[in-house]
């Protein structure tokens, strides 16, 4: 379903992906067949495979490919695990060139069929013009989708308008670790002649209507600890006679935000962006439907009713969620025991301006001051184990008319223009560390279900996002010039 208005080249190339789309969703199954979950530390030898699947992928493409080892980490039991590698590959050196850097993961979440697949998640399956599988839309699926649109021009023999590099990595489900380190080591070299970057790791507002993104939330995520004695008790003969440690974190729990899902805790709100007028023009033009959101999400009702009040409180507004508690038990059946140690984890998405060591100071001093109320003898800790900052693009930038334009010719439509309410940490790192501004450029659609069950990514947004990224290298390549003009990106947010 392309526009009318594509060029003859266009035409060529849209063509070309039309005829090899089985070879795409071949490529695909291929890579969804790798269980690389970084999350679990039995998977990491599968992750290493996948980081090398991707590699001679790149290979293949003509790109000279950097494997960087970035060692090992140590988990919470003190065992030693190998961090997979880094990809760092360059295809193209042209000067007249703009260069064009994609950044994208191959690393997945945990799926398993019994957690309520329809199908096996590490088997790519068609149903319906959808093709279920863990890591079809994160990331794999766009991660192919840049790279079949680069073997496209390759195959046509067509001269590349861009130089292309990419950063492909297998632990960004895990806090991405060791890349920050690696892009303070790369800034003067690898990303020294990048004019900008591409991520693709996030999703449309809609399921039919595509979107470009211009911002993200951070993420301040919390670890609160409430220690009893130093084993657990039965709880007939404990009950009643002592302050248990679980008692004490579901109040502290419970102290953080109210039922209207505004956040408690003193301070918090204190330094949020107004709304400008500006932005308030883009919302009353994209399209959002309440209830569709509401179907994908499977809930009954949502907190507030308006399009709105709802884009405000996901993109605009920091949110509380509360994720888990370790050692609670939490098996089926019947445990009459007391737990000595509990850790209640929570998160807070922040938006600009607020500035994290502030908010861990604020979540900190709140934290206390509920316990202390409780006369409780047990033992308080509060940590802060990850803090990502949010990250804010502007929309009249170049950048951003390109992929407007590519996604016109291949859509036959204009883009809405959205924020996201979730976090891709590396963004913020890119604009701070190497000073490159990065423009994200979802191919998802909103039903996607990313992290969830029954993962997909529908063959249409696969096929149309291999063109539209095809579309925006042409578009790139007429950015000459323009691009060295804009400034570097603002990161005070
Ligand atoms: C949008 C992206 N695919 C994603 O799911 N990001 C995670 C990253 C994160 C933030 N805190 C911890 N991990 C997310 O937004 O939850
Ligand atoms: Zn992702
Ligand atoms: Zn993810």
């Amino acid at each position: 379903m392309s526009s009318s208005s594509s060029s003859a080249l266009e035409t060529e190339i849209f063509q070309y992906i039309d005829l090899h789309q089985s070879d795409f969703i071949k490529d695909l199954k291929e890579w969804v067949a790798v269980e690389s979950d970084s999350v679990q530390p039995v998977l990491r030898k599968e992750v290493m495979r996948m980081m090398a699947l991707a590699a001679s992928k790149l290979e293949a493409l003509g790109a000279t490919v950097n494997s960087v080892n970035l060692g090992s980490h140590q988990l919470p039991d003190g065992q030693h695990l190998p961090l997979p590698p880094v990809i760092l590959g360059e295809l193209g050196k042209d000067p007249q060139n703009p260069t064009v850097c994609f950044y994208g993961h191959v690393d997945v979440q945990p799926a398993r069929r019994e957690d309520g697949w329809k199908t096996d998640p590490y088997t790519l399956t068609e149903i319906d013009g959808n093709l279920y599988g863990r890591g079809s839309t994160d990331n794999k699926g766009p991660v192919l989708a840049w790279i079949n649109a680069v073997e496209t021009f390759r195959a046509l023999k067509l001269a590349i308008p861009v130089n292309f590099k990419f950063i492909i990595e297998g632990m960004e489900e895990a806090g991405s670790l060791g890349l920050e380190k690696l892009l303070e080591e790369e800034k003067q070299c690898f990303f020294s002649d990048v004019d900008f970057i591409v991520i693709s790791d996030n999703l449309w507002l809609s399921k039919k209507k595509p979107a470009l993104t211009y911002g993200t939330r951070g993420n301040a995520c919390f670890f609160v600890e409430v220690e009893g004695g130093d084993k657990d008790l039965h709880s007939g003969t404990f009950g009643g006679i002592i302050h248990e440690p679980l008692m004490d974190l579901v109040a502290l729990l419970d102290s953080l935000v109210d039922p209207t899902g505004h956040i408690q805790i003193p301070g918090i709100y204190d330094s949020v962006a107004a709304l400008t007028e500006e932005e308030r023009k883009l919302y009353e033009s994209i399209e959002y439907d309440i209830e569709e959101h509401k179907n994908n999400s499977g809930v009954k009702k949502f907190l507030y009713s308006s399009k709105e009040e709802i884009l405000l409180h996901l993109w605009c507004y920091p949110s509380l969620s509360i994720h888990g508690i370790e050692g609670a038990f939490h098996e089926p059946g019947i445990k009459t025991v007391i737990p000595a140690k509990v850790i209640g984890k929570f998160s807070i998405r922040q938006v600009p301006y607020m500035d994290l060591s502030v908010v861990k100071q604020q979540v900190e001093e709140h934290l206390k001051n509920v316990f202390s109320k409780r006369n409780s003898p047990n033992k308080l800790k509060v940590s802060m184990p990850l803090g990502a900052k949010p990250w804010v693009a502007d929309v009249n930038d170049p950048l951003y008319k390109a992929a407007r334009r590519a996604i016109k010719t291949v859509f036959g439509e204009d883009p809405d223009f959205i924020r996201d309410g979730s976090t891709i940490p590396i963004a913020r790192l890119f604009q701070s560390i190497t000073q490159k501004r990065v423009i994200m450029f979802p191919i998802g659609a909103a039903d996607a279900g990313e992290h969830s069950q029954n993962e997909k990514i529908s063959r249409h947004n696969y096929i149309e996002g291999t063109k539209v990224f095809a579309a925006f290298f042409l578009e790139i390549s007429k950015l000459r010039g323009q691009l060295h003009e804009t400034s570097s990106p603002e990161t005070n947010n």
